[in-house]
């Protein structure tokens, strides 16, 4: 088996863009398997390797993980992301719900029909600029440290890096009422890790094609 953790998906970022950020911020090299066709995925079923029928999978360590957050869960503990105590633990798992639930509106995109997007994509700038970034912005503000927890790097800072960059997918102009998200943003941009994520051609995926998708929805049937 590789030493390193092989990750079994659809080339596309999906539930599995967040752990592909993860191992990346920790510096974890990875291998991907692409799920290309519905054989692939049965097989991986038939070979009992997906506990609920579902990816994303991950094999790391020796262990055939499933659950998106378990898996993120395992990564963060692993490589020292998830804080130095209970209390630190609680705060990093408050705000990655939270990054969490904004990501899902997101993610729910591309499964909205035209004739809700509009409404859809203004529901989502809505939560972003009043919900989610003034929350995080807040944190940032009352502490005055370098990262969301703690005064070090944690997971709920990648988590919040990914989401950052989609919603300025969405809206470049977002950002600019948040002067502390905007400088969170370049410094951890700037770490070695990430900085070298960022860059064309590394495992980072580009956004969802809606007509692939769609192709891959057909094919696949969900
Ligand atoms: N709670 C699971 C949900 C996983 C999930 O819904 N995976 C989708 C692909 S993104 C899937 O495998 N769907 C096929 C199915 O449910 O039959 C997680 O977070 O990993």
């Amino acid at each position: 088996m590789s030493s390193k953790p092989v990750l079994h998906y659809f080339n596309a970022r999906g539930r599995m863009e967040c752990i592909r950020w993860l191992l990346a911020a920790a510096g974890v090299e990875f291998e991907e398997k692409f799920i290309e066709s519905p054989e692939d995925l049965e097989k991986l079923r038939k070979d009992g390797k997906l506990m609920f029928e579902q990816v994303p999978m991950v094999e790391i360590d020796g262990m055939t993980l499933v659950q998106t957050r378990a898996i993120l869960n395992y990564i963060a503990t692993k490589y020292d992301l998830s804080g130095k105590d209970m209390k630190e633990r609680a705060l990093i798992d408050m705000y990655a719900e939270g990054v969490a639930d904004l990501s899902e509106m997101m993610g729910q995109l591309i499964v909205t029909p035209p004739d809700q997007k509009e409404a859809k994509i203004s529901l989502i700038k809505d939560r972003a600029k009043n919900r989610y970034l003034p929350a995080f912005e807040k944190v940032l503000k009352s502490h005055g440290q370098d990262y969301l927890v703690g005064n070090r790097l944690s997971r709920v800072d990648i988590h919040l890096l990914e989401l950052l960059l989609y919603v300025e997918e969405i809206d470049s102009s977002l950002l600019a009422p948040f002067p502390l998200l905007q400088a969170l943003k370049s410094r951890l941009s700037s770490l070695p890790n990430v900085k070298k994520f960022l860059q064309p051609g590394s495992q980072r995926k580009p956004p969802t094609d809606e007509k692939a998708l769609e192709e891959a929805r057909k094919a696949f049937k969900f």
